[in-house]
């Protein structure tokens, strides 16, 4: 069963905490936490401060993507807010290995990220050690852009990767998951779709999710 997991880069900034428990309460099975350092990408999002003021509101697991140079710096500091998952961009990172280590000694899920022009092999050894790779599906820095369509292929390989060396690691989609192609992207194999406006934007996150789903 794929986890639908809503990006609160879409919600109401004013009202976080709301925000928090009313994707809880629609079903959500984890919140994507979209944190930014306005240099690997050109925009400018929360961190671990905000982070570690929401965890008392919410029983959700916290996914926190970070694209950001430095993902290292971010580990502890994470792991002190309550995050229960980290991936970072093989783009900003080349000390991997290294990062994933630190991410799983701290105590949370380790994810890799690949831009959507990355090629899978850079994470051909990586994936013996990750929990999960988050593949993007739009080029990260921003919420409601349109899905890049090849992405779908990309996958598909992932998934045959995966699946040939029997390994456990998990596939999560990122930029432009709507209801639309939610279930072809479940069927390529992803196993956790992030969805930002497809759930914030709409009036029922109920029923936004429940769509997804
Ligand atoms: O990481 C990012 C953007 O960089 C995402 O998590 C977005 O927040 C997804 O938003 P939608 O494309 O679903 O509106
Ligand atoms: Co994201």
């Amino acid at each position: 069963m794929v986890k639908i997991a809503p990006s609160l880069l879409s919600a109401d900034f004013a009202s976080l905490a709301e925000e928090l428990k009313d994707i809880e309460r629609g079903g959500a099975d984890l919140v994507h936490l979209d944190i930014m350092d306005g240099h690997f990408v050109p925009n400018l999002t929360f961190g671990a401060p905000i982070i570690k003021a929401l965890r008392p509101h919410t029983n959700l697991t916290f996914d926190a993507h970070l694209m950001v140079y430095h993902p290292e710096n971010y580990v502890k500091p994470l792991a002190d807010a309550g995050v229960n998952m980290v991936s970072f961009h093989v783009e900003a990172a080349p000390h991997a290995d290294r990062i994933v280590h630190m991410i799983k000694d701290a105590g949370m899920k380790a994810g890799i990220v690949l831009n959507p022009a990355t090629s899978l092999s850079t994470v051909d050894y990586l994936l013996e050690i990750v929990d999960y790779v988050l593949l993007m599906s739009v080029n990260p820095g921003f919420g409601g852009q349109k899905f890049i369509s090849y992405t779908m292929d990309k996958v598909r390989s992932l998934r045959s990767m995966i699946s040939e060396r029997h390994l456990n690691c998990q596939i999560e989609i990122d930029g432009g998951v709507k209801a639309e192609n939610a279930g072809k992207l479940a069927e390529a194999g992803a196993d956790i779709l992030v969805a930002g406006s497809a759930v914030f934007g709409k009036e029922d996150r109920k029923a936004a999710i429940a769509a997804l789903r």
